[in-house]
């Protein structure tokens, strides 16, 4: 345990790769902890190989369509053997269904690789009120030193040794928040919501542990505490694309307006082929995805899930 009220001794280069509302909200985090920070964009001037000279810290924040061209970029770049690699990302890979800590896993199979997720929404951490998040690797010492450079008396962090079930809880929650936007929109009353979250929860559980993540870990921060927060903040673009379905607008509309990426809709689309190949129930996933395909409305995407075959509460 490391007692916060000692100043940093040992300030770190880090590098925030992707300057959108979550790279821009923990640049400033490591930076007010007395980090040198450089933050990287694609619109930016700066070579990748330059800003990444002498880090000790890379933290991607790209969005999960950006993540594999950036990590084969960084790849092309000389690093030292002791980076350790940040991953912010909630997103699932469309081609290979894998997570983005496993992309950057591969391209740097000796580096140390960290998970960082949990109820974070970017603007309140923009306003300097306080949250707490979750760092995981299976180098614990990795992400212990991920640690040190974000927490603060406003940032409270915490280590897990659980980075694939911190990473998932982050990206299946985007998805339960869409259907947690309809459920608002529609005007469904607070009784639904917490049907909708709990059961969102059992089926986020589910894909997980097939996944290879432990089921206690989405009981924490990066699980159900990002459930919460993102259910339940119109800030969540997740929830905004959900509640603006829910009031007709179609999904084209909704993404042509919205404020930055709302994860969710693609992660959506990858929870269906992993589904049907791995043949995993995951009823409130599906009725996100016909809404965004157009194939149901929200009143039928409702009736749908309440008119399910009746059965125990566990064990389904
Ligand atoms: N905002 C939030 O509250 C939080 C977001 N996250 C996650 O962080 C990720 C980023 O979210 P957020 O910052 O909000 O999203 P934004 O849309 O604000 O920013 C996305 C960033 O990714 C970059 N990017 C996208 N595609 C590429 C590409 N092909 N090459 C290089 N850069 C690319 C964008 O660059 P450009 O500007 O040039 O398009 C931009 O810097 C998402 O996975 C999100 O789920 C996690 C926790 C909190
Ligand atoms: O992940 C987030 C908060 O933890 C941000 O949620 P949205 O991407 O839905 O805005």
């Amino acid at each position: 345990m490391t007692n916060l009220k000692s100043k940093i001794e040992n300030p770190k280069s880090v590098v925030i790769l992707g300057a959108g509302a979550w790279g821009a909200a923990l640049a400033k985090l490591a930076q007010i902890n007395g980090h040198e920070v450089r933050l990287w964009s694609r619109q930016g001037f700066e070579t990748m190989a330059v800003v990444l000279k002498d880090a000790d810290i890379v933290v991607s924040a790209i969005s999960m369509k950006g993540v594999r061209d950036v990590a084969s970029l960084v790849k092309s770049c000389p690093l030292s053997p002791e980076i350790i690699f940040v991953t912010a990302t909630k997103g699932l890979d469309p081609q290979t269904t894998c997570t983005p800590s496993q992309i950057w896993q591969t391209e740097f199979p000796h580096h140390s690789v960290v998970v960082l997720s949990g109820p974070n929404l970017s603007q309140e951490i923009e306003e300097e009120l306080p949250a707490a998040s979750v760092v995981a690797s299976k180098n614990l010492v990795a992400a212990h030193q991920v640690q040190l450079v974000f927490s603060s008396s406003r940032f409270r962090v915490y280590t897990n040794p659980d980075p694939i079930g911190v990473e998932l809880g982050g990206t299946l929650k985007n998805v339960m928040a869409i259907a947690a936007g309809v459920c608002d929109g529609l005007h469904l009353g607070t009784n639904a919501k917490a049907a909708l979250v709990t059961r969102g929860l059992m089926e986020m559980v589910r894909i997980g542990q097939i996944l290879g993540a432990k089921p206690e870990t989405f009981y924490g921060l990066s699980g159900l505490g990002d459930l919460l927060a993102t259910c339940n903040s119109p800030l969540s673009r997740n929830y905004q694309v959900g509640y603006q379905l829910a009031s007709g607008k179609t999904l084209t509309e909704i993404l042509n307006t919205l404020p930055g990426t709302a994860e969710g809709v693609n992660t959506c689309r990858v929870l269906m082929q992993i589904s049907q190949q791995q043949h995993i129930t995951i009823p409130i996933t599906e009725q996100v995805y016909r809404l965004l395909e157009s194939e149901v409305t929200p009143q039928q995407a409702l009736d749908e899930l309440m008119l399910r075959d009746i059965k125990p509460e566990y064990n389904q």
